[in-house]
């Protein structure tokens, strides 16, 4: 039998990190040996050692912290990984370009992989994004991102994302945000020229999509060499 990947998850008591708990049980070649949040009220749940994030240095060896917070939980955890050599798996949006930065360095000692979108349709939107840029010069770029009334970064990551890709080709995106009710994450890029439109859009019903594209990537980073790794390396 093969050592299974031991995982940090850290934001455990977010919408994500319960999702990355429970579906981590899916897969026998992981396992997660701390979950770690902002506050502790059971030492063992589950099975599974909880840290307070203040306890962070004291968790114990793992090969993988799969990371879903805010940008002001983040840069102890990707400072602990470096300091161990664990790799890293990050899906938390918002990051200031300081915190970009620090990724790029730290992609120099362990391997990393960074998205703003853990989903298959989004790195498949992401294409046909770059593909309609491209073919269609002059034509308005519009992105508009529809999440829960509890998101806090926008525009959303996905969107500045599908948008620096259409960058990348020649259009100039515009943003619109909404946020109502319990929407898990929309988002519309709409080609405007004379007289036609094309609309590319994904809805995602279900945040597990997320969770389970964390850790595949996780299961897939653990042990390669550094580097900054994107998710279509690891699909
Ligand atoms: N890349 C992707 O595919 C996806 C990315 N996301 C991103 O993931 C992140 C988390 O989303 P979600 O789970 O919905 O958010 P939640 O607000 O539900 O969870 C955030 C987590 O971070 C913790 N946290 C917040 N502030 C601090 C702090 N100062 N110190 C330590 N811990 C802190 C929270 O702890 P506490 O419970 O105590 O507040 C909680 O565990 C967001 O950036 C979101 O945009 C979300 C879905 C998919
Ligand atoms: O906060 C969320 O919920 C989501 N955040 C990510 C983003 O900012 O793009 C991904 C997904 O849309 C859900």
């Amino acid at each position: 039998m093969t050592t299974p990947v031991r995982l940090l998850i850290h934001g455990a008591s977010g919408r994500m990190g319960q999702a990355l708990l429970r579906l981590a049980t899916e897969r026998p070649g992981l396992q997660v040996v701390a979950a770690v949040q902002r506050k502790v009220d059971q030492r063992v749940l589950d099975g599974v050692p909880h840290f307070a994030s203040s306890e962070l240095a004291a968790a114990p060896a793992f090969d993988v912290a799969i990371d879903f917070s805010l940008p002001e939980a983040f840069d102890p955890v990707l400072a602990l990984c470096a300091e161990r050599g664990s790799a890293f798996v990050s899906g938390t949006t918002g990051l200031s370009g300081a915190q970009r930065e620090a990724l790029e360095t730290a992609s120099a000692r362990i391997p990393l992989l960074w998205a703003s979108n853990f989903s298959l349709g989004v790195a498949i939107l992401d294409e046909l994004v770059e593909r309609a840029a491209a073919a269609l010069p002059g034509w308005d770029c519009d992105i508009v991102e529809s999440h829960h009334t509890r998101k806090k970064d926008a525009p959303s990551g996905t969107a500045l994302s599908l948008g620096a890709a259409a960058e990348r080709n020649g259009a100039t995106p515009r943003y619109a945000s909404i946020r109502a009710g319990d929407i898990v994450g929309e988002h519309l890029v709409q080609f405007s020229g004379a007289g036609e439109r094309i609309e590319l859009v994904h809805r995602a019903t279900n945040r597990d999509i997320f969770a389970r594209g964390a850790l595949h990537a996780a299961a897939r980073l653990a042990g390669r060499p550094p580097g900054a790794y994107r998710l279509r390396d690891v699909l």
